[in-house]
C-alpha cells in the first residue's frame, strides 16, 4: 500500500470573496519530489499553508502523515521555508542553526547543514549582515535542520543568482535522494524542470494538470499562432495538424499548436490567404486552460487527446469566445 505523506481531499479555501482553492485533491506518496507550478495568485501558497497546518480549509480534508496537520506530532516530520522568512538579525548564522536544531530530536550537525547549502564560511556572521541570497539559502537550509521527512518550499530560489540557485537545487536533490519527500512551488518552469518528477499545475485555485514532468513539458511546449484569414479560408485553419485549439475573434484567429513551424508551413503550402502572422510562446496557464477547455484533468495525455478532438471538430459558425486569461 502506498504510504501517503500528504493527502488533500476536495479542499476549498476562501478569503472573503476570493476562492483561493476550489475543490483541490492531491496525494503525495512518500519519497516523491513534486513541483506545484502556477502563476501569481493561483493558490500555491494557500495550499502549502493548509498542508502545514497554518490555516484550515473551509471544506474538504487534509492529512499530514495520516494525521491532522494541526497535530504537533504530524508537524514534527515537517520542514518548511515560507516565501519570506524573518531571521533574528543579531544572531550569528551558526547560532540560528543551533536554535532551530534544539527543537528536534535528531538534528543535522551545524557544519553539515551549512556545507550542503554552500554557506559554511558564514557560520560566524550575524544574519543581519547577510545578502538577500545568503539569507534565502540559510532559510532553506533551516527547513532541513530537523531532518524532516517532508519539506515544503515556497519559491525557494526567488531572488537568487544563477550560481546560488544551482547550489540550492543540488542540496534539495541530495536531500530528496536521501529519502525525503519534497513539495515545492515555483513560477518558473525551469526550476520545476530541474527538480520535480511530478508536476501539479494550479490555476485559479484548481488543479489543471497532475502528471509526470515529461508529460507536462510536452503539453506546455504549445505555441500561440495569431493569424488573420478571410471567412472563406477559415475552415482550412482548423484542419491543420497539430493545432490543439482554435479560437476566433472576427477574422483574427488564435491557434494553439504543438508545432508552430508546421502550422506556418501548411499555411504557405496550402496557399491560405493569411496576413498579420505572429507566433508567441503560450503561458503555462494559457496552455493548460486551452488544452483542457478550462476543465481540470488528472491526466495530461488524456487532456491533449481531448483538446485534439475538439480542434478536429471546431464550430465554423459565428465568433468563438476567446477564453478568459488568454491575452490578445
Ligand atoms: N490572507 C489572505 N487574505 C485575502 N486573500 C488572500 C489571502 N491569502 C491569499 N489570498 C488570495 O488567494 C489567492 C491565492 O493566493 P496564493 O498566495 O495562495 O497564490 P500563489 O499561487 O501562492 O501566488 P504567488 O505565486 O503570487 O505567491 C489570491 O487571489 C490571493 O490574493
Amino acid at each position: 500500500m502506498t504510504n501517503h505523506v500528504v493527502q488533500v481531499e476536495g479542499v476549498t479555501r476562501r478569503f472573503g470573496a476570493v476562492t483561493a482553492l476550489d475543490d483541490v485533491s492531491l496525494d503525495v506518496p512518500e519519497g516523491e519530489l513534486v513541483g506545484l507550478l502556477g502563476p501569481n495568485g493561483a493558490g500555491k501558497t494557500t495550499l502549502l499553508s493548509l498542508v502545514s497546518g497554518i490555516r484550515k480549509p473551509d471544506s474538504g480534508e487534509i492529512r499530514l502523515f495520516g494525521r491532522s496537520p494541526r497535530d504537533a506530532v504530524a508537524r514534527l516530520g515537517l520542514g518548511t521555508t515560507p516565501q519570506e522568512t524573518g531571521l533574528p538579525p543579531t544572531l550569528k548564522v551558526g547560532e540560528v542553526v543551533d536554535l532551530v536544531a534544539g527543537h528536534y530530536p535528531d538534528p543535522m550537525p551545524r557544519g553539515e547543514v551549512l556545507e550542503r547549502f554552500g554557506i559554511g564560511d558564514l557560520a560566524g556572521r550575524q544574519t543581519g549582515g547577510l545578502s538577500g541570497g545568503q539569507k534565502r539559502r540559510l532559510a532553506v537550509a533551516l527547513a532541513l535542520v530537523g531532518r524532516p521527512r517532508l519539506v515544503l518550499l515556497d519559491e525557494p530560489t526567488t531572488g537568487l543568482d544563477v550560481e546560488a540557485r544551482h547550489v540550492l537545487w543540488d542540496a534539495l536533490r541530495q536531500y530528496h535522494a536521501d529519502g525525503a519527500t519534497v513539495l515545492l512551488t515555483s513560477h518558473y518552469l525551469e526550476e520545476i524542470e530541474a527538480l520535480a518528477q511530478r508536476v501539479v499545475v494550479i490555476g485559479e485555485g484548481r488543479v489543471l494538470a497532475d502528471d509526470s514532468l515529461a508529460a507536462v513539458l510536452d503539453l506546455v511546449a504549445v505555441r500561440r499562432v495569431l493569424v488573420s484569414v478571410p471567412e472563406h479560408a477559415a475552415a482550412a485553419l482548423t484542419r491543420i495538424p497539430g493545432v490543439v485549439s482554435a479560437e476566433r475573434d472576427g477574422d483574427r484567429w488564435t491557434l494553439l499548436a504543438s508545432d508552430a513551424d508546421a502550422v506556418v508551413r501548411t499555411l504557405v503550402r496550402d496557399d491560405v490567404p493569411f496576413s498579420g502572422l505572429e507566433v508567441r510562446g503560450a503561458s503555462l496557464e494559457e496552455a493548460f486552460l486551452a488544452l483542457t477547455g478550462g476543465e481540470p484533468v488528472r491526466d495530461a495525455a488524456r487532456a491533449a487527446d481531448r483538446a485534439a478532438d475538439r480542434a478536429a471538430a471546431p464550430s465554423a459558425e459565428g465568433p468563438t469566445a476567446v477564453p478568459q486569461g488568454v491575452p490578445r
